[in-house]
């Protein structure tokens, strides 16, 4: 069962369960490596208890699409961090030395879990966390690009709560905080689903948008998902579309 606040999205079990999942995680993962650290909670969320980890299919996806950028991103942004699943997997196929991956969530107990599971996973040094919602953070990121060398974030993972994905994707917009080439990747486009962003996106001609179906179990019902929304943004500067 989960906590949740409805009115800011905060998701936290009431049970314990992520704790009981980062104490598994440090239990059988060797610490220091990353995919022992994703192998472990995939196994124990496949075998004891549900969790909203973009898991080990949707993550296929999510890679591929940052492996068809042009250059290695410097900067990652993932709105929604849970207990770092996506996080670690992000930061793990960084390829650039000095690239990072910005993580935001509002909820600190999930940012707790998520920190000592990056840690197990050797990876705090390539990961900022956020604990603020999008539009309070705009400052704070644009400092962080600047002092990064980088430009916009080349990756966005979308995976908070699904009623401010398209206000928090175009306040990404609107900020310049994503530019021509970005790729945005968003979860749970089906369960349980973003339809003001997928018919957003559907009408821009200034992002290319693909959805992906993903099937992830024996449970079609409520495992059948859609990570989508890989939305290319395709303008160039001052053409006078959204981007700009
Ligand atoms: C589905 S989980 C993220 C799963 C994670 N991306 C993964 O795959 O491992 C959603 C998270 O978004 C956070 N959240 C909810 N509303 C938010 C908001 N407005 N801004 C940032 N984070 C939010 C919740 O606290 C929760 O931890
Ligand atoms: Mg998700």
């Amino acid at each position: 069962m989960f906590a949740v606040d409805l009115v800011r999205g905060r998701y936290h079990s009431s049970n314990g369960r992520e704790a009981r999942l980062l104490e598994h995680v440090k239990k059988v993962a060797e610490a220091g490596n990353p995919q022992a650290v994703l192998d472990a909670i995939d196994q124990y969320a496949h075998s004891q208890e549900f969790f909203m980890n973009v898991g080990d299919d949707k993550g296929k996806i999510l890679l591929q699409e940052m492996d068809k950028l042009p250059a290695p991103p410097k900067a990652v942004l993932e709105l929604g961090t849970y207990c770092g699943y996506s996080t670690i997997l992000l930061a793990a196929h960084l390829k650039d030395p000095s690239a990072k991956v910005y993580t935001i969530d509002i909820c600190e107990e999930n940012v707790e879990i998520a920190k000592q599971m990056i840690a197990h996973a050797g990876l705090t040094e390539r990961v900022v966390h956020v604990v603020k919602p999008l539009d309070q953070a705009v400052q704070e990121l644009r400092a962080a690009l600047k002092s990064q060398k980088a430009d916009c974030f080349e990756v966005v993972f979308i995976d908070h709560e699904k009623s401010v994905y398209l206000s928090d994707l175009l306040l990404l917009v609107k900020e310049q905080l994503i530019k021509e080439g970005s790729v945005v990747v968003a979860d749970n486009l089906k369960i349980p689903g973003a339809p003001e962003y997928v018919k957003w996106m559907k009408q821009q001609s200034d992002f290319s948008f693909e959805q992906h179906s993903v099937c992830m179990g024996p449970s079609a019902l409520w495992l059948h998902d859609i990570i989508g929304a890989i939305g290319r943004s395709n303008c160039s500067p001052g053409c006078g579309c959204c981007c700009c």
